[in-house]
């Protein structure tokens, strides 16, 4: 089984978030403004709404939360903004670049804390004692300049699986870039392909690039100036650093002496796609405020790392966006990861406003160019001369279906009580099931169908999640959950279909 992570994941949860219109000011958790989420009841037009952590989607990471209707008192606010205070970082980003000057220049004796996951100075190396340690031999310049191989990457499997590029998909993003005449790239939520632009300038490959990383890892603070690293949160636009951060963003983006922008993100696969959208869109707006001809229109280039079945709703949010073909790998990934006995097929892809022609695929990995489509796609991606298009999208090669019109999954058959292409062991006749429609309790239809849901275009849907991130839940005490298919009922269904 290859893909695991499934497009038959939507709808699937009764939470949605709130794209908040206005400039309502949304209560903080230490993860800067918390978004609105809404809790769709069956039968219930308007779900009860509420405040949760935009960055994590797991409660015993951040377990912030507040009714929208909620009246605060005086003691919970100064409550929480001692639980924001205690939950900053131990040192200032100013702090961090100072400690590393000072660490640099130590004659003996290096030692970074592997538990503390922090580059220590001498008069610490008492408190770390018991702690596990890295030695000088272990932390030289070379090793320094790696910090993504030094940092344990962060396993909190909801909101920060931090998958890291394997070399080969790192070093083809890298280059493609390279090619197309960007020199600065702002990287969000890429930390290896930042160090990797770094080192290249260090060895003086090619034309000097500059790199500025947006995450919200702040370890890599001790690694990076002020003017390379911003602490930053995707999902709602926020700049720990405040104004004088923002700053940084800001200037990085003029192009001066003709050194074009590009953006690359890799956001975690749990993350909302309408919130980063947002923040992405807002960065877009920064650097186009800063064009001297640009129209009103014209957006900051961009690539956005993302599985495929995303791709219906980062269009929605980007209709200029392609998605390319190219497999992203990643090294710590357990199940996408190029081994040794050939590759497993990665589900993440690029999306880009780049010209689709413009990035080239490299063929000795099997891509090729369509003449047709005008881009470069996967060996397995056929063109359907009755489509017109290459059209697969998770890398198998699909199949022409002459009812449907249109290419399906090789797996799946047409369905005449059904009029369309499905699994041979789909829950045949379009039957809404015994629960009905999870919106207005219809047992006509589905959730996916509701005439109401079409109303409510405010609303964000939730998107599809890989179900090893799972969801977010409202707190069992204050909100009981519609009823639901059983987890272990819905995640065996789901892994059956991902099998085929
Ligand atoms: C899937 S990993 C991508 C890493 C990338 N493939 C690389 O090798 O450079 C997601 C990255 O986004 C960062 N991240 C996670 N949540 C974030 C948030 N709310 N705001 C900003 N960055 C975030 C993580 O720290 C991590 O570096
Ligand atoms: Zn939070
Ligand atoms: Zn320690
Ligand atoms: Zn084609
Ligand atoms: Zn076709
Ligand atoms: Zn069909
Ligand atoms: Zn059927």
């Amino acid at each position: 089984m290859d893909l695991q992570l499934k497009e038959e994941d939507e709808h699937d949860l009764g939470i949605e978030v709130v794209v908040q219109d206005g400039d309502k000011q949304a209560p903080c958790c230490v993860h800067g403004p918390t978004l609105l989420f809404e809790k769709v009841c069956i039968g219930d037009k308007k779900g009860r709404r509420f405040y949760a952590c935009s960055a994590c989607r797991d409660r015993k990471e951040c377990a912030f939360f507040q009714w929208e209707d909620d009246k605060v008192s005086e003691a919970r606010l100064l409550a929480r903004e001692e639980d924001i205070r205690s939950k900053m970082p131990p040192f200032t980003h100013q702090e961090y670049c100072a400690r590393l000057r000072k660490f640099l220049a130590l004659p003996l004796g290096r030692r970074f804390c592997q538990d503390c996951q922090l580059l220590l100075l001498p008069g610490e190396w008492e408190s770390h004692a018991s702690h596990k340690m890295s030695h000088a031999e272990d932390l030289t310049e070379a090793r320094l300049s790696r910090p993504s191989l030094l940092l344990k990457p962060l396993e909190n499997k909801k909101s920060n699986a931090q998958f890291l590029f394997a070399d080969r998909s790192c070093h083809f993003l890298l280059d493609t870039i390279a090619q197309q005449g960007y020199r600065k790239v702002l990287c969000v939520g890429t930390p290896r392909l930042h160090e990797l632009i770094k080192l290249r300038n260090q060895e003086g490959k090619g034309d000097p690039m500059k790199s500025l990383l947006l995450d919200i890892d702040f370890r890599y603070g001790q690694f990076n100036s002020t003017e390379e690293f911003c602490h930053y949160n995707m999902f709602n636009h926020h700049f720990f650093g405040g104004e004088a951060a923002e700053k940084v963003l800001l200037s990085f983006l003029v192009e001066e002496d003709g050194e074009k922008v590009i953006m690359i993100t890799d956001p975690p696969f749990g993350g909302l796609t309408k919130p980063l959208a947002q923040s992405f869109s807002q960065i877009s707006d920064m650097w186009r405020k800063l064009q001297t001809f640009a129209d009103s229109d014209v957006e900051i280039p961009m690539v956005w790392v993302f599985p495929y079945f995303f791709e219906p709703r980062i269009l929605e949010c980007f209709p200029s966006f392609t998605m390319l073909d190219y497999q992203v790998d990643y090294d710590n990934h357990p199940l996408y990861k190029h081994g040794k006995t050939g590759r497993k097929q990665s589900p993440v892809r690029l999306f880009t406003n780049l010209r689709p022609q413009d990035v080239v695929l490299p063929k000795e990995e099997g891509y090729r160019f369509c003449k047709v489509c005008v881009r470069y796609v996967w060996s397995e991606n056929r063109h359907c001369n009755k489509c017109n298009l290459c059209p697969s999208k998770d890398g198998r090669q699909w199949k022409h279906c002459s009812e449907c019109q249109k290419c399906v999954k090789p797996s799946w058959r047409h369905c005449q009580s059904c009029g369309h292409c499905a699994l041979p062991e789909h829950p045949c006749g379009n039957s809404p099931g015994l629960e009905g429609c999870f919106i207005c309790g219809s047992l006509k239809h589905k959730r996916k169908n509701c005439p109401d849901k079409m109303k409510q275009t405010t609303r964000n849907n939730r998107p599809n999640r890989p179900k090893a991130q799972g969801g977010r839940n409202t707190p069992k005490q204050q909100a009981k959950k519609p009823k639901r298919k059983s987890g272990a009922q819905r995640r065996a269904n789901k892994l059956k279909m991902a099998a085929e």
